[in-house]
């Protein structure tokens, strides 16, 4: 259903809600500091699913928020949290979503950010670089004073949560990886959800040239950069963790309408459609692909009949041409010929169906005529990207 609204308000919202959240639960965030959680607890910031708001529930405490909600403040102070990101990277922006919260929204809010690691090139005073954070760690960390935590987002006001104004938006312009996050609320009050939009940064020095890995995923800094329809869910949920929990967990596409109104297929069972639809990563490292998967996993009455992998190697200014023209340029090879496909189902292509032997930064995922893909795994070693662009050798395909 939140996939659904967000199709259709795209046009309305910033370019960043296209990138990941990194504080998502669902990938591994958590709060794990908060001053208060007197209503509701912080936990529910980081929550997948949209907020709720149910008329009857309360609890021994108050009134039953899908949020974090602290206490009316009758001391001096304001309250804050500590988020730890499912996935440390760069951050673009955030929507502070103040849904169902009025009368009892926090007025203003800021967010800073913290570095807790050795893959980072600053760390806050006083942190232990280069250690794993244990909890007590992270609680030595929570007492910390705010000023040693760069500001992502200065002091902010939050519209309450109506329907037509629940999402806050900010745009982050910060150039240097972060892990933590810290939100404050001034003074005090209700926040439904925080979503970290942002594309994951990996220390690739620890991962060995000859060891395969995902080289799409979430985790190893794959994003999604562009896509033709996403009207019941994103093409980035494919480089999620795991296996989709459901179909909203994947990306799925509207019936095509130009779709002819008896079907015809090929020699091979395929079918034989004018349209498609498509959505193109960046990995999170140039690599040379070795095997794919394509999973379907909940698509039983709406897989694709088939799909397609192209891709190939662009500099940064090959890439902004590439998105003026929607990702339609003549650089893409085939990658994965043309695969019939099945419902509910993980499909493997190795050596035998990949055709390309050289290292590429980008695909494009095809599918036609349209439907569901709960996941899309790229195997493949990582390559220094000065081997990646001096590769030249392919077979040049048409659109
Ligand atoms: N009706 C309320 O929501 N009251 C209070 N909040 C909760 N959750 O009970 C409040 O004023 O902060």
């Amino acid at each position: 259903m939140a996939e659904r609204r967000m199709a259709r308000k795209a046009c309305a919202e910033p370019d960043f809600l296209q990138f990941n959240d990194l504080g998502c639960e669902t990938v591994g965030g958590k709060v794990i500091f908060a001053t208060d959680e007197w209503f509701a607890p912080a936990r529910n910031l980081l929550k997948r699913e949209p907020p709720q708001f149910i008329t009857s529930a309360f609890t021994e405490f108050g009134k039953w928020m899908d949020g974090w909600e602290t206490r009316r403040k009758r001391t001096p102070g304001h309250d804050w949290c500590i988020i730890q990101l499912g996935v440390p990277g760069l951050i673009h922006g955030f929507d502070v979503d103040t849904s169902f919260f009025t009368g009892n929204h926090s007025p203003y809010i800021s967010i800073q950010a913290g570095c807790l690691d050795q893959e980072s090139p600053f760390t806050l005073e006083g942190d232990r670089t280069g250690m794993a954070a244990s909890d007590s760690q992270m609680a030595a960390v929570a007492k910390l004073g705010s000023e040693v935590w760069p500001e992502l987002v200065s002091v902010s006001q939050l519209q309450p949560g109506y329907s037509d104004c629940c999402h806050n938006y900010f745009k982050v312009s910060f150039s240097r990886r972060v892990t933590h996050l810290r939100l404050n609320m001034y003074p005090d009050g209700g926040i439904a959800r925080l979503r970290v939009y942002g594309v994951g940064l990996r220390d690739w020095s620890s991962v060995s040239t000859d060891q395969d890995v995902d080289l799409v995923a979430l985790t190893n800094g794959g994003v999604c950069l562009g896509y033709s329809d996403a009207h019941f869910g994103h093409p980035r949920n494919m480089i999620g963790l795991g296996r989709a929990a459901n179909m909203a967990d994947g990306w799925e596409t509207a019936r095509r309408l130009d779709r002819p109104k008896k079907l015809q297929a090929d020699q091979r069972g395929i079918l034989q459609v004018p349209g498609w639809e498509w959505a193109v990563f960046r990995l999170g490292h140039p690599g040379l692909i070795s095997s794919v998967e394509v999973d379907t996993n909940h698509f039983k009455g709406n897989f694709p009949d088939s799909c397609r992998i192209e891709a190939c190697t662009l500099t940064p200014e090959e890439k902004a041409q590439c998105i003026g023209s929607r990702w339609n340029s003549g650089k893409w090879r085939v990658l994965l010929p043309p695969q019939k496909l099945r419902p509910h189902h993980i499909h493997h292509y190795g050596k035998m169906e990949l055709k390309l032997s050289h290292p590429v930064t980008h695909v494009r995922l095809i599918i036609a005529p349209d439907g569901g893909i709960s996941r899309l795994r790229l195997w493949g070693r990582p390559i220094p990207f000065t081997a990646t662009l001096a590769s030249k050798k392919w077979t040049v395909y048409k659109l």
